[in-house]
C-alpha cells in the first residue's frame, strides 16, 4: 500500500543554502512522528515543501502514491494533507465555532452551492459539532478567541485543521509558547487524534515528543541524520552527540 506521505531525494536551497538534502520520508496510517534537529536544521522548512507552502528545488512530494509535487497547498488540503496556522488577527474578535464554521465553509464550497436552506446549515454545522468535541471545546464554543487562554487558541488552531478531516496532519510546534501549566491543554487533544491520522510534529521539547511520538526524524543540516523509534533515538550516541547534547547546553 502506498504512504500516505512521501518525500523522495527533497531538496531545497534558497541562493547558494542547502536547506534541505535528499530527505527520503513517508509516513503511513497511525504514524506519530516526531520532527526534531538544532536551531536551523531544516524542519520548517521541510514542512513547508511537504504541504506546499514552498517551491522545492527538486525531488517529489507524494500522497497516497500520486505526485503533488507542483500541486497548490489547497489541492493537497483536499487529498487530505493538512497542517495548523496560528489564527490571524482578523479571526482574532470571532468565536470559537465562528471561527470552526468559516472553515466548514471553505470545506464544503463547492457542495454547498448545490445545496439550500437547512440542508447547506447541517453540512457546517455538523463539522462545528463533531470539532467542538474533538477538542472538547463545546463549554467555550461562543467564546471570543481574545478571551481564550493561549493554549486554548492553539487548541482551535488545531481544530480549524481538524475540520478538514485530514489524512496526514503536520504540526509546526503545537505546544509553542503554550505555558507549561496549559501544555496538557494541547497534548491531550494530540493524544485523542483518530487513530488512523498520519501526524508529523516538529517539537523541541524532548518530553512531549518521547511522549507522543513513535518514530523520531532527526535532521541535522537538512539531511535526515537518524530515525528510528523514540528508544532507538534515545540510544543514539550520535543523536545525543549532535541534538540532545546541545539541546542540554
Ligand atoms: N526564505 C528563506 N530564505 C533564506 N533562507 C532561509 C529561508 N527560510 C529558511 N532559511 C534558512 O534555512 C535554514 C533552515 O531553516 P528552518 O526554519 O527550516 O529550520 P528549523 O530547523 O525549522 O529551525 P528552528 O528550529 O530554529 O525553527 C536556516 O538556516 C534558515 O536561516
Amino acid at each position: 500500500m502506498s504512504a500516505l506521505l512521501e518525500t523522495r531525494s527533497l531538496s531545497k536551497s534558497f541562493g547558494g543554502l542547502n536547506v534541505t538534502n535528499n530527505v527520503d520520508l513517508a509516513i503511513s496510517s497511525g504514524d506519530r512522528v516526531a520532527l526534531i534537529g538544532p536551531n536551523g536544521a531544516g524542519k520548517t522548512t521541510l514542512v513547508n515543501l511537504m504541504s506546499g507552502a514552498l517551491p522545492v528545488s527538486s525531488g517529489e512530494v507524494l500522497i497516497g502514491g500520486d505526485t503533488v509535487t507542483h500541486m497548490s497547498q489547497q489541492d493537497r488540503a483536499h487529498r487530505g494533507l493538512i497542517r495548523t496556522f496560528q489564527i490571524t488577527r482578523l479571526f482574532e474578535s470571532m468565536t470559537v465555532a465562528d471561527i470552526l464554521r468559516v472553515a466548514a465553509v471553505q470545506k464544503h464550497k463547492a457542495g454547498l452551492k448545490l445545496r439550500w436552506g437547512r440542508a447547506r446549515t447541517d453540512l457546517v454545522e455538523r463539522d462545528v459539532e463533531r470539532v467542538l468535541a474533538d477538542i472538547k471545546m463545546q463549554d467555550r464554543r461562543d467564546s471570543p478567541v481574545t478571551l481564550l487562554a493561549y493554549g486554548e487558541q492553539r487548541l482551535v488552531e488545531l481544530g480549524v485543521a481538524l475540520v478538514m478531516q485530514p489524512r496526514v496532519l503536520l504540526l509546526d510546534e503545537p505546544a509553542a509558547g503554550v505555558p507549561q501549566s496549559e501544555s496538557h491543554i494541547i497534548m491531550d487533544a494530540i493524544e485523542r487524534l483518530p487513530s488512523d491520522l498520519g501526524v508529523v510534529f516538529i517539537e523541541h521539547d524532548m518530553d512531549l515528543v518521547f511522549r507522543f511520538a513513535e518514530r523520531i526524524v532527526v535532521l541535522v543540516n537538512g539531511g535526515v541524520f537518524a530515525t528510528g523509534t523514540t528508544d532507538e533515538i534515545a540510544a543514539n550516541d550520535d543523536v545525543r552527540a549532535i541534538y540532545l547534547g546541545e539541546a542540554d547546553e
